[in-house]
């Protein structure tokens, strides 16, 4: 019998639709900067968060970032400007970003506004035009993916999946020993997104902070042919020299680029299922706690009978790198 091959193109597989909601951020903008040169991915727009900068600052970012990328024809929706319960967030972290976001390197105003439409809405009305097939790559507090959990009840089943970078799993926090950032930012919002249901993958920096570039590196972008090296290298400074502060490292660790390659390639982090619950407030506040024990339990615990999430417990560092590396400095 002779083989059936199948043609080319149906072999080909069609480009995963995306979000982004990203609050940039200097390492946000690597991460969609490396989304725009990934033909894996089909952007079909970035919402905004709060975090690295406030929301207004966050859009701003995000669409100077998609004229640096030719890419205005992404649709860039504003999402909410306080956490899901409506605190305006005192905490912004410009000790890492800069005052602008872009460490200090002051943007040009750009060009297009932002839709209409809020993040919230946008993610709910793509979920429903495109039934399982959109992936949210969600780099910041997640108050605008709880919002569209509360609104919609179908949203969890209508969203394809959702890949947050959050948390920290058996490692200390960032902000402070119980909390990594995104979480801390909205604790309540992320409890509520990873109970909801839907298909999640949560990258924490017990695996982001083993991939990074050092200062030769980063060097090695800026002198590369990549079109974006000497940009990169720009914005990098201010967030370079926090982790030299802070960390006393000669580095900087790449959280939101190695999450969006969790969307490009899934198969470079090994994960561990279980149900995944946040501290909402007191001393351990957005403390990400994981149930991966097949215990039962003598009584019923908050953990109980709610649905798992997958929490990335390894990765291939020099693969991240290495997919960095070729996209960002065309190799
Ligand atoms: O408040 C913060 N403190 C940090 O030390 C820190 N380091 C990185 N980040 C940002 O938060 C996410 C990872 O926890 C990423 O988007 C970093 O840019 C930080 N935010």
């Amino acid at each position: 019998m002779p083989q059936v091959s199948m043609p080319e193109e149906s072999m080909v597989r069609a480009p995963k639709k995306i979000i982004i909601d990203t609050d940039p951020g200097i390492d946000d903008a690597m991460a969609i900067l490396l989304a725009f040169e990934s033909p894996e991915l089909d952007i079909i727009g970035i919402t905004t968060t709060f975090g690295n900068v406030r929301t207004t600052m966050a859009t701003n970012n995000a669409l100077h970032l998609c004229e640096l990328g030719g890419r205005d024809d992404i649709p860039v929706s504003q999402g909410l400007e306080t956490s899901l319960r409506g605190q305006l967030k005192n905490r912004i972290a410009d000790f890492v970003h800069g005052q602008d976001g872009l460490g200090n390197t002051h943007p040009p105003a750009p060009k297009r506004s932002a839709i209409a439409q809020s993040a919230p809405d946008f993610f709910r009305q793509k979920s429903k035009e495109y039934p399982g097939e959109v992936t949210i790559v969600a780099l910041g507090p997640l108050s605008n993916v709880a919002k569209a959990v509360e609104d919609d009840p179908d949203f969890a089943k209508n969203i394809g999946q959702i890949i947050v970078l959050g948390g920290n799993f058996m490692v200390n926090g960032n902000v402070n020993p119980a909390a990594e950032a995104n979480i801390y930012g909205d604790p309540e919002a992320a409890d509520i997104v990873f109970t909801c249901g839907a298909d999640i993958i949560i990258i924490g920096i017990n695996v982001t902070h083993q991939v990074f570039f050092t200062g030769k590196e980063m060097e090695e972008v800026r002198d590369s042919k990549g079109k974006y090296g000497k940009y990169l290298y720009d914005v990098s400074k201010f967030y370079f020299a926090y982790h030299q502060n802070a960390y006393d490292i000669d580095a900087i660790y790449l959280h939101d680029p190695t999450t969006m390659i969790a969307a490009i390639d899934p198969s470079l982090f090994t994960y561990a299922k279980g149900v995944v619950r946040v501290q909402r407030d007191g001393i351990c506040k957005g403390l990400t706690v994981f149930n991966n024990t097949s215990k039962k339990w003598a009584e019923p615990t908050d953990w109980c009978n709610l649905p798992e999430v997958k929490v990335a417990m390894t990765v291939d560092a020099p693969a991240i790198s290495k997919m960095m590396k070729d996209r960002l400095m065309g190799v």
